[in-house]
């Protein structure tokens, strides 16, 4: 990126932050959990961008966990390797072969990517999956998926004493068995686990539509879990958004004040969501 156009970046940034500064006790202390999905981590400009954002969070005072995702990277690898893939439902069918790739992609080259990201912005962020620490231990969501993971235990305690360090968890969304298996888990479904075991202030799906859109494509601004059954049912809410409106509800109920659904790729989000009045996308909450 040239210098003039970092400087505008920053000028932005600056703008965005004094317009937030009456909001800024709202999530002090607050934990917030923030999913990166591989469609909003294109640009390295989009990654720099994201990565400051979560610094200057923590430095005023919020508790930043990232889940990420990274569908696209997976896709492209797979394509490489010549291993054919689909997706039901939202989640990637996962057979022995194609569950190697999805752990070499995500815990090495996305993972890695985001904590460099992060770290180069004055952070200390460190990159590991549901596998470290018993982080995410997960069961077999259904025989048909292959190796798809739904978590039933999480590892909270861990997250909070990195949180106590100032150190920013960077997951990747793996999953380990009780018998050793590895898990492929959403990325979303990931987030959504992790953020109701740590009970989080705010859970953030960073995508690369501007929020949930109805049948005639405005994005909804509010959305209840009537809505979203409603929307699910007549195929409004397809494809990957089924597992975000999906982890939304079940976040909820888990014990997440609430969940919002945005523009990951948009400059500020996560600050913009945070800081403002009207926030940002789709929120859904209680
Ligand atoms: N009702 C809807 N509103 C918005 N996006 C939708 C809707 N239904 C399906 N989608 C699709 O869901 C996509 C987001 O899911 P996905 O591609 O899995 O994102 P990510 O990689 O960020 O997790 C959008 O790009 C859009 O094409
Ligand atoms: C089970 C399942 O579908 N896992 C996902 C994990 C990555 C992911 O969720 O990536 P995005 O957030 O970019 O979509 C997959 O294999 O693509």
């Amino acid at each position: 990126m040239k210098k003039q156009d970092m400087n505008r970046d920053w000028i932005a940034t600056a703008q965005t932050l004094s317009s937030a500064l009456p909001y800024l006790q709202r999530y002090d202390d607050a934990t917030v959990v923030i999913k990166l999905g591989g469609h909003a981590m294109g640009s390295d400009e989009g990654m720099e961008s994201f990565a400051r954002d979560v610094v200057l969070m923590q430095q005023v005072g919020v508790n930043p966990v990232i889940v990420h995702g990274g569908g696209p990277m997976i896709n492209a690898m797979l394509e490489r390797l010549d291993i054919k893939s689909e997706f039901v439902n939202g989640k990637r069918v996962t057979d022995a072969a194609t569950v190697e790739v999805v752990e070499m992609v995500l815990s090495g080259r996305v993972n890695k990517r985001i904590v460099q990201a992060i770290n180069a912005q004055g952070g200390k962020a460190v990159g590991l999956s549901g596998k470290d620490a018993n982080l995410m231990v997960c069961e077999q969501t259904d025989p048909d998926l292959g190796f798809v993971g739904t978590p039933v235990e999480m590892n909270p305690d861990f997250l909070r004493g990195l949180a106590k360090d100032n150190i920013i968890p960077v997951i990747a969304p793996l999953g380990t068995g009780r018998n050793g298996e590895t898990f492929n888990v959403n990325g979303d479904t990931a987030a959504g686990a992790i953020a109701a075991s740590l009970e989080a202030d705010r859970l953030l799906l960073l995508t690369d539509v501007a929020g949930v859109k109805d049948s005639s494509g405005e994005v909804v601004t509010e959305l209840t879990a009537a809505q979203i059954r409603a929307l699910t049912a007549d195929g409004t809410i397809a494809g990957g958004m089924i597992p975000k409106t999906e982890t939304a509800l079940n976040a909820i109920e888990g014990g997440v004040r609430a969940v919002v659904i945005l523009d990951g790729r948009a400059p500020n989000a996560c600050l913009l969501e945070l800081y403002t009045e009207h926030g940002a996308g789709s929120l859904i909450r209680d």
